[in-house]
C-alpha cells in the first residue's frame, strides 16, 4: 500500500502548528508499514491530482483569502476530490473549503472553494481556548475529540455538510452546538493541538477513508496517557 500526503501552502496556514497533522498521518501510515509520500506545495506550485490526503490548516485572514484565491486558480484540489482524495482543513482551512468566508478586515464574504456546503462569518467574540466534542456517530473513548480553538468566524452548514461532532466544552462552529462539517471525503474542523496529535482516532480514520481498508489499531500507552491528561484539563477547565 501506498499513500501520497499533500501539505498545502505552509507560508500561507501554517501559523497555528497544523502541519503535525500531516506528520501525525504520516507517521501512523509508516508505523503500519505503509509506503508514505509527504509533499509540500507552495502557492505557484501545482497541487498533484493524485495525491490521497491534502491537509489545509489555520492561518490570519488575509492569508486565507490569499490561499483560496492559489488554490482556486491552480485548481487541481478539485481534480483530485474527483479523483477521490481526502481533504482535511483545520480552522482557516476548514473556512476556505466553503462556499464563502467573511472573517477579513471589511467582513466582506469571500468566495470558498465550494467544497463543504458551509457559509462562515464573523461571530459574536472570538473563541479562544480548549474545546471538547464529540465525534458524531462513534461510541467510547475514541469519541471525545479535543484541541485548542482561536478564530474569529463561526460556520453555519447547509444541507449538504454534516457536522463532524457536537460540542461539549467550546464554541466549534459557534451557531448550533455542532463542531466542523464533513460532505463526502473533505472534512472541515475548528481545533489545532494539531488535533490528529490529540485525536489518533480521527488520524485513523482518515487514513481508513484514503486506503480504501480497515487499518489495525497501534498501541501507544504514551499518547493514551497524554490524551487523558488533555480530557481532563478541558473537564475541569
Ligand atoms: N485559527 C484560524 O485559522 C483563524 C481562522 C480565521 N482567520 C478566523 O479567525 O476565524
Amino acid at each position: 500500500m501506498s499513500l501520497e500526503i499533500v501539505l498545502v501552502y505552509q507560508s500561507l496556514l501554517g501559523i497555528y502548528g497544523d502541519q503535525g497533522n500531516a506528520m501525525v498521518l504520516a507517521k501512523r501510515a509508516e508505523w503500519r508499514d505503509i509506503d508514505v509520500r509527504l509533499t509540500q506545495v507552495e502557492p505557484g506550485d501545482e497541487l498533484p491530482t493524485d495525491g490521497d490526503i491534502f491537509v489545509i490548516g489555520g492561518g490570519e485572514d488575509g492569508a486565507q483569502t490569499s490561499a483560496v484565491e492559489a488554490l482556486r486558480a491552480d485548481g487541481n484540489i478539485y481534480r483530485a476530490v474527483d479523483a477521490g482524495a481526502v481533504v482535511f482543513g483545520v480552522c482557516a482551512g476548514y473556512q476556505i473549503l466553503g462556499n464563502s468566508f467573511g472573517v477579513g478586515s471589511d467582513d466582506e464574504p469571500r468566495q470558498g472553494l465550494g467544497l463543504l456546503d458551509i457559509t462562515s462569518e464573523r461571530g459574536p467574540e472570538r473563541a479562544v481556548g480548549e474545546i471538547l466534542t464529540r465525534w458524531n456517530g462513534r461510541t467510547g473513548d475514541d469519541a471525545w475529540l479535543t484541541g485548542f480553538e482561536n478564530h474569529s468566524g463561526y460556520t453555519r452548514l447547509g444541507a449538504d455538510a454534516e457536522p463532524l461532532a457536537t460540542v461539549e466544552v467550546g464554541v466549534g462552529n459557534g451557531f448550533d452546538g455542532t463542531e466542523g462539517a464533513v460532505q463526502g471525503r473533505v472534512i472541515g474542523t475548528y481545533p489545532h493541538g494539531p488535533v490528529l496529535a490529540r485525536n489518533p482516532a480521527l488520524a485513523d480514520h482518515l487514513l481508513e477513508m484514503a486506503l480504501g481498508t480497515e487499518l489495525d489499531r497501534l498501541e501507544s500507552p504514551e499518547h493514551d496517557i497524554l490524551r487523558q491528561q488533555r480530557l481532563a484539563a478541558v473537564r475541569t477547565s
